[in-house]
Order: C-alpha cells, then structure tokens, then sequence
C-alpha cells in the first residue's frame, strides 16, 4: 500500500472538527458532453446499478451513454440559474450558512461541500478539511432517508479515501434523519406556508426518488424511511390518510421500481376528479433536475392535462432558516462528545499559570 505524501502531524495544534456535506452530484455544464461524463461516473457506480458489469455495460456505453445525455442536458438547460446547476447551488449555500449558524451555536467546525459524482469531490474535501487541521470529521450526506444507492455510496466514497492515508482523523457519519423532529418540523413550515401564500389544494402528494422495488426484498430501508417521513409530515400537518399520498418518481429502465408511481397517480387521481393538488419532494434537500423539470414541468402538465385544475409545486428545503436549523440539530445530535468549542490555547494557559505562580511568589 502507498498513501499520498502526509505533512508531519504537528502534536501542538490543537484538535479540529469538521464538517462535510455530501450531496449527488450534477453535470458541470447544461451540455451533451458535461451531461455524459456525469451520468458515465453515476451511472458505473455498481450501488446504483446492481447488475453484474459483463451484463450492464453493452447497455451503459452502446445505448444509454449515446441517447440519454442529450435529452437530459436538454432538461438541464430548463432549470439552469445563473450561478450554475440548482443542485450544486442550493448545496453550496446550505455549507455557508451551516458553517455561519454553527458558528453563532458556538461550535468552532470548518464546513464544506463535495458531490459523490463530479466535483468537489468527496476526497478533494477530505483532504482540504485535513489540510485545514481537522482532525475529527462528520459526513453528512443530504439524504434524510437511507439508502444504499446513496448514503452507503458515500460512505464507500470516504472509504476508498481512507485507503490512501496514512493518519486517519476520527470519522462519524450521519445515516439518516428522515424522523428527526426538526427535519419533520421544517417540512410542515414549509407546507403551511405555502398553504398561507397560495391557498390549500385537495390532497398534498409526497413525491420521493425511485429505486428498483427489489431493493426492498433485498433488505434495503429506504421505502419504509419514506413511508415513516410521510407518515410523520402528515401528523405533523393533522392530515387525514385520504388527504395525503406517499409517491415514488424518477423511474429509470424497465424493471419494477417502488409504487405507487409519481405521474400515473396524478392522472389517475384527476382522471377520478380530484382538481387540486400540492406536491412535494421530502427526500430532496435541495431542488433538483429531478424536483424542478420532473414534477414542476413534467409531472406538472400530466395532472392538468389529465383533468386537475391547479398543481401547486412545494419547493425543496434548500437554504430556508428552518432547513438549516434542522441540519444543524441532526449534526449537533452527532457532534456529541466531539468537543468542537475552539480549543484552550494550552501554551498561554500555560504562560497564565507560570505568570500566576510568580505573582504569588513575588507577594
Ligand atoms: C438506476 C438509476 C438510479 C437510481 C437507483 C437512483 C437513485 C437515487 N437518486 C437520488 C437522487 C437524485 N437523482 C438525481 C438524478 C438522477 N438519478 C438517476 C438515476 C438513478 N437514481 C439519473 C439517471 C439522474 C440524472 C438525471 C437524468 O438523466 O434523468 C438527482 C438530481 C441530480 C441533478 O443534477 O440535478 C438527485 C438528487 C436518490 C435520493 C436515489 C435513491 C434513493
Ligand atoms: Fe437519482
Ligand atoms: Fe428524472
């Protein structure tokens, strides 16, 4: 084994905790070109596509990777900011503002950003965050559930990270937050506010990402994490089981993926005279080509052109005050007994006490 060349370790410096937050990853342009080497990256991790390589690769490289990337760059173009893809935007803001609000907690963390496809890369931050003297890190992937295709990812990210260093600093990891009280509680501020802004439809739809429906037999907890968050929003939002509904969206392939699915619910629930909904993404922490082209503008034109009058669209958490006090909650949840108050300077501690003692002597 070989490790990257490792400056000396500095036994003075005080200890130092850091903080990464994790997200997918996005193309770094609304291009054909940027668009294929994002989805080549995602789409050869074998926690997204659990099927043998001999089997899947005549089909990622000879059909997907010649269609897919210029229709979905295409979708990409529609949702584009100024600043660069939603995703990686909102992803960038959310660490600013948690690494300012922890501050004002009192927590002394140094807080960044990386993306498990693309960059920042997860170890081009593990290495700034240990450049920057941080000796204890907690990854946070933005995933509120768990699920192999993403938080176990990241993890197998950080993983192969560690192989190439030498001295390790002390890891933690948050699996998941789909329950937590202050996730719930940011969820159902922002359904009631924007119930007060634009008014209360018929039924409230939770949209979640997909994933093949055998990953459920295969043990993995992501589809009753998404049930337990809908669940929860609900009561959260004194909802009766009739006037809400738990989807999945984002279908991929041919293969059954987790039901009841997205846009045939919304046509079959207008094609039954249900004229108004609201729809939100729980799962997503941040707005998305997923969030903004799939339900904004697909999902969207499905439900009005299938009979429903008014879709009203709930935008993701992103970087709204109750989104990142419950960020900052479930971190603090994980910090526990890593102190991250700023470190006692334990040489003028020392110079203090030296100075005292000769005080005393001198009296
Ligand atoms: C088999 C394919 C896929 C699995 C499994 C999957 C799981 C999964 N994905 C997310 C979150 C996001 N996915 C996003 C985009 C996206 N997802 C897939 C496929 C699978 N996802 C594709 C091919 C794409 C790219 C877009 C496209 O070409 O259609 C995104 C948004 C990325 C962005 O740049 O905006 C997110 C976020 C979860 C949470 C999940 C499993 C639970
Ligand atoms: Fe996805
Ligand atoms: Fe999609």
């Amino acid at each position: 084994m070989s490790y990257q060349p490792e400056p000396a370790f500095d036994h003075g410096s005080p200890a130092r905790t850091g903080l990464l937050l994790c997200n997918l990853g996005t193309p770094e342009a609304p291009t054909p070109a940027a668009t294929r080497r994002y989805l080549a990256q995602f789409l050869s991790d074998p926690r997204v596509i659990e099927i043998p390589k001999l089997a899947w690769w005549p089909i990622l490289h000879g059909i997907i990777l010649r269609t897919r990337p210029a229709a979905s760059a295409k979708k990409y173009a529609s949702i584009w900011m100024k600043e660069g893809s939603p995703l990686m935007v909102w992803t960038q803001r959310q660490a600013t503002l948690l690494q300012g609000y922890l501050g004002e907690r009192g927590h002394q963390l140094i807080v960044r950003h990386a993306m498990r496809y693309g960059q920042p890369s997860i170890a081009s931050q593990l290495d700034a965050l240990r450049a920057a003297g941080a000796t204890r890190i907690l990854v946070l992937p933005a995933y509120p559930q768990y699920c192999a295709a993403t938080t176990a990812s990241v993890v197998d990210d950080v993983a192969r990270w560690t192989l190439t260093h030498r001295h390790l600093p002390e890891l933690r990891f948050v699996n998941r937050y789909h329950d937590h009280p202050a996730y719930i509680a940011a969820l159902a501020d922002s359904v009631r506010q924007h119930w007060q802004r634009e008014g209360r439809a018929d039924m409230l739809v939770m949209s979640f990402h997909g994933m093949p429906a055998r990953s459920l037999t295969l043990g993995d907890p992501y589809h009753c994490e998404c049930l337990k968050t809908g669940r929860l929003l609900a009561e959260a939002l004194s909802l009766s089981p009739a006037q809400y509904k738990v989807t999945f969206q984002s279908r991929f392939g041919k293969a059954r993926w987790l039901e009841p699915y997205t846009e045939p619910t919304l046509r079959s629930l207008a094609g039954n005279g249900l004229k108004s909904v609201d729809l939100i993404c729980p799962g997503f922490a941040a707005d998305c080509i997923e969030t903004l082209e799939e339900i904004d503008m697909e999902a969207r034109e499905a439900f009005l052109h299938s009979g429903g009058q008014r879709f009203s669209y709930i935008p993701c958490l992103n970087d709204s005050p109750g989104h990142i006090r419950a960020l900052t909650a479930v971190v603090e949840q994980h910090l526990q007994g890593w102190p991250t108050q700023a470190a006692p300077d334990t040489a003028a501690l020392a110079r203090q006490r030296d100075a005292a003692l000769m005080l005393g002597a001198s009296r």
